[in-house]
Formats: C-alpha cells, structure tokens, sequence
C-alpha cells in the first residue's frame, strides 16, 4: 500500500520476490507515486542501514579534513569527474554560491578502451578504508537502482529487462555532500534549484532541508521519514517516459544543524540513445545521448570545466540550457534571484 507524508510513499521490498505479480505490483505504485508528484519515498527490506550508518561515518571523518588536504583530490583533477568538490566549485545560477561541499564518485572505470567524458578511474584520497565503504555504498545502492529500472520497465509497459543491457557502464555518480554548520545561516541557500538529469536520484540525508517545487509551483519542505530514502525523477526518464513522468525542480535550504547528504544518480551506459520508450505514442521529446546530456549539463555548472569552455579546451557539443525539464509550473521559479537570494549572492 501506499502511504502518503509529504509525499508518497512506496514499499519496494516486493521487487526482490520471484512472483511477477509482486512485482508488478511495487511498480504501479511506483508508476503512480511518479505521476503524482515525481519525488518519493521508498521503503525496502534491501536497504542495508549499516552501510547507511558507515557511509555517514566516512563523511564525518573526510569532510573534518583540512582543506589542502581535500584538495589533493581536487575533482578538476581527475579524468572522470571524480574527487572533491570545494565550497563555491558548483553553481546552478550565476552569482549564487551554495553552501556545500562534496566528494563525487563515479564509475570507477579501468579500462582504456571506450573511454568517455565521465568514464575512467575514480581519484580516492589517502583514508584508510574510505574507498572500501563507500564504494560499498555505490554498489549496494546501484543494486537497488537495478531494480528500479526494471520497474519501471514494466510500469512503462516494456519488458522487464528493457534496461539492463545499457546498464553496463553506466557513469551514474554518487555525491556525498557536507553542508557546514552555521547558526547564523537559516534562510541560507544550501544548494541552487535544479532538476537532475540522469534517470532518477536515490538521496539519504542525515537532516531535513530538501525543498521542493510542487505542481502548483509552491516550494515545499520534505521532511526526513526514518528507514526511506527519498527517489526523484531526472531529466533522462522524463523523457524515456515521453513525459508521464516529470522532472522535478527541487534546492536544499540551509537549516541549522550540519548536514550530510548522499544522493546515487541513476544512468543509463554513456553512449545510450535516451529517447520515449512508451509504444504507440508519438514522441514528445527529442531523442539525445545520455552521457553527453550528462556532462554538458555539469559543464555548465562546475568552475573547473566553466574555465576549460573559456580558455577553449573544451567545445559542448548540443548542450541543452540547464532548465530544460520538468513540469510547466516549475517556470514559478523566479528567473532573477528572490530578495533573499540576492542578499545571498552578495555576501
Ligand atoms: O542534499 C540534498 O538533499 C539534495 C542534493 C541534490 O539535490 C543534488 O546533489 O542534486
Ligand atoms: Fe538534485
């Protein structure tokens, strides 16, 4: 059954049963959770809560770094996008610095043929057992991720395992995020509005502060639910599901406490044509590479590779403007920065 919070809530611990009706039925509430509002909840007996509590851990003990040492791994140094991302590195809007900081990781790739944008080896700093437990973290919420994608195979009327021969290498990313303390910073913006662009996003986070557009173009609080991890839809699924699912705009408020985030973004392989997979509809979105959308978009948004665009290094290709997706009310986010926001800026 689905629960209603804030927003609904979806049991996915069926999609482990060998009964397709089972199954199927976690996907039509998964199906009708994204309808309604493209962010959930999901519950699930897969969810390991002691690599939960470990991957908090390894956040704490990373972010405490000083900041020479963080910047060993500098992500502008790497080859896949990896590393960590500094105060400021990341900006949604110009002028607008958010109040974060992150280590990304990628897929860690090895190999030299088939090289992409976001794909080769991941750049780790020197932890001892940082690189075990978070890489845990990514696979066992990557697992969760492959059977999402299988249902919403089937609640998109496809076959089951529609997606998984493009799951091979796929450069979803997973970000751990720190937002810092600050007693002073209440109406302070955590993190810029934006939609996500891989397929869908997995997020578990230590406090409340996510925000987001509702279909009445309203910004809404999303409380933490213990044992859930919150799931939205990103620019990719919207549309592979020729827009029965929508992108959903949505920014982080700074709230008193330190926050720590962790959120697995879910795509396809780099080189998977992203166009609607609903038969017997005419397609309402055209088709792009998914990997290519994804490293445009973070082009735009990354200083690091802002600075390689200015100097000429870097030429996008077909790049899409940064709010490209999600439903037409999310226009009701102010194009200039609110009051608030611009005394922001200026600090
Ligand atoms: O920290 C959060 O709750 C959300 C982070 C987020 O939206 C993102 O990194 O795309
Ligand atoms: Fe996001």
């Amino acid at each position: 059954m689905t629960q209603h919070h804030v927003l609904p809530l979806v049991d996915i611990s069926k999609l482990d049963s060998p009964r397709l009706e089972d199954r199927l039925s976690v996907a039509r509430e998964l199906d009708r959770a994204c309808v309604e509002a493209g962010f959930l909840y999901i519950a699930g007996a897969q969810m390991d809560d002691a690599l939960f509590r470990r991957i908090v851990a390894r956040a704490q003990a990373y972010f405490a770094l000083d900041v020479d040492t963080k910047m060993k791994s500098y992500i502008g140094l790497s080859e896949n996008h990896s590393g960590y991302v500094p105060v400021g590195e990341e900006q949604f809007a110009a002028g607008q610095r958010d109040l974060k900081e992150a280590f990304d990781v990628n897929c860690d790739y090895v190999r030299s043929e088939g090289r992409r944008p976001l794909l080769g080896p991941n750049l780790w700093p020197e932890m001892p057992g940082f690189r075990e437990d978070v890489q845990a973290y990514y696979r066992h919420v990557t697992s969760i991720g492959g059977q999402l994608f299988r249902a919403f195979a089937l609640a998109l009327g496809l076959d089951e395992d529609h997606f998984q021969a493009h799951l091979r290498n796929p450069p979803s990313q997973l970000r751990l995020i720190h937002y810092p303390f600050d007693a002073t910073a209440e109406d302070r913006r955590g993190i810029g509005a934006h939609t996500d662009y891989e397929c869908f996003t997995l997020l578990f986070a230590t406090a409340p502060g996510l925000q987001i557009i509702d279909r009445q173009g309203q910004w809404i609080d999303v409380p933490l639910v213990e044992g859930t991890m919150i799931m939205n839809i990103g620019d990719m699924m919207e549309i592979l599901s020729n827009g029965r699912y929508a992108a959903t705009r949505h920014r982080v408020k700074k709230v008193r406490e330190e926050r720590y985030s962790f959120a697995l973004f879910h795509a396809c392989d780099y080189d998977y044509v992203v166009a609607p997979v609903v038969r017997g509809e005419a397609p309402r979105y055209a088709p792009l590479k998914g990997g290519e959308h994804l490293f445009n978009q973070t082009a735009q948004t990354f200083a690091y590779l802002k600075r390689r665009i200015a100097s000429g290094e870097l030429v996008l290709d077909g790049a899409l403007p940064l709010d490209s997706f999600g439903p037409a009310s999310s226009a009701a986010e102010p194009m200039q920065p609110s009051s608030t926001q611009q005394a922001l800026s200026e600090q």
